[in-house]
């Protein structure tokens, strides 16, 4: 038996599927590597939030799992849609790295906390609205392409800072950029940062499910992106609004343990910011992940969104 791995071609990508293939590998599982290329990483002038956000990095690779040309998908978490065909499924979540956000620069002593100014480069709608709100001295410049093009242009000085996830920047050795680690308290990451995630066609064997979640999902990993996951597809938002929520695994007084998430909405212009916790048992975190979505739309999510929407449609 020989398990047929799909990924993107970028280098971020390949380390997720080589990172996937090596932990079948070890356990003697033959295993081959397919690269796809899709539409997000075929358009590069244009923001994605313009592109129509759905499935840009997916699409290819979801026809190629229904056609059996591969089993498995390898996605970042982050970039793979809340809500996936009827017949097609996640079956397995890696265990999580670091989820914070980092600013990356040559120069050392650049710093948010400083209040000095200075440029950033990013293209996340969430990074942006969330430098508005907590840092409105930084000038922001929109800044797409994959990691290694964001940094020949922080090179080629198009900017002093880009705003990146600690998992991509350390996955590709850049750790020695890494001049700020951003607090989680402000900058709250997206859905799915930092973590793996495995697509399926349903229609997979039963054989090939059971041998990757068995060598690939960490079931704690997989009880906080079910709430998160929950949660992006409850507000019905898409990757293009700057929405943010991080579930964790807490220890209660006797030692067992529970679910706590942290997310919310931020309008564009970083003005409006709704943020909500709460915790629940571990047995349904789908149902936190709703609850929490519902709060975050009672208290002034609906309006972001609609404000949201009705820019996107002008
Ligand atoms: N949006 C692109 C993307 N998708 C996943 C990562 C980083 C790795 C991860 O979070 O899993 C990145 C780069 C970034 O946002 O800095």
């Amino acid at each position: 038996m020989k398990i047929k791995i799909g990924t993107r071609g970028s280098k971020l990508a390949l380390w997720q599927a080589y990172y996937v293939e090596d932990k079948l590998k070890a356990k003697g599982v033959e295993t081959e590597i397919v690269i796809i290329e899709t539409k997000g990483d075929k358009i590069l002038d244009r923001s994605l939030s313009k592109i129509g956000s759905k499935g840009v990095f997916t699409e290819e690779l979801e026809d190629q799992l229904r056609s059996g040309e591969i089993d498995i998908a390898v996605h970042s978490a982050k970039d793979l849609q809340s809500e996936l065909a009827s017949d097609l499924e996640v079956i397995a979540f890696t265990e999580r790295e670091q989820v914070n956000d980092v600013l990356v620069s040559f120069n050392k002593n650049l710093s948010l906390q400083s209040g000095k100014s200075f440029v950033v480069g990013t293209s996340s709608t969430r990074r942006v609205a969330m430098l508005k709100h907590y840092y409105p001295h930084i000038e922001i410049v929109d800044m797409r392409g994959n990691l290694q093009t964001r940094l020949r242009k922080l090179e080629e000085k198009q900017c002093d800072a880009l705003l990146l996830a600690y998992a991509g920047v350390h996955r590709m050795h850049y750790d020695d950029l890494i001049v700020e680690l951003l607090p989680l308290t402000e900058f709250v990451p997206p859905v799915g940062q930092g973590c793996v995630a495995i697509e399926a066609a349903k229609t997979l064997t039963e054989e090939k499910k059971l041998i990757i979640k068995l060598l690939i999902n960490d079931a704690q990993t997989e009880k906080c992106l079910l709430a998160e996951r929950a949660y992006l597809k409850t507000l019905q938002g898409g990757c293009s609004i700057p929405s943010f929520g991080k579930a964790t695994l807490e220890e209660n007084e006797n030692g067992g343990l529970h679910l706590k998430m942290t997310a919310g909405l931020i309008s564009l212009d970083g003005q409006k910011l709704i943020k909500v916790i709460e915790e629940s048992t571990v047995d349904d975190p789908e149902g936190l992940g709703v609850k929490v979505a519902e709060n975050v739309l009672a208290n002034g999510g609906i309006e972001i969104l609609q404000s949201i929407r009705a820019g996107l449609v002008n």
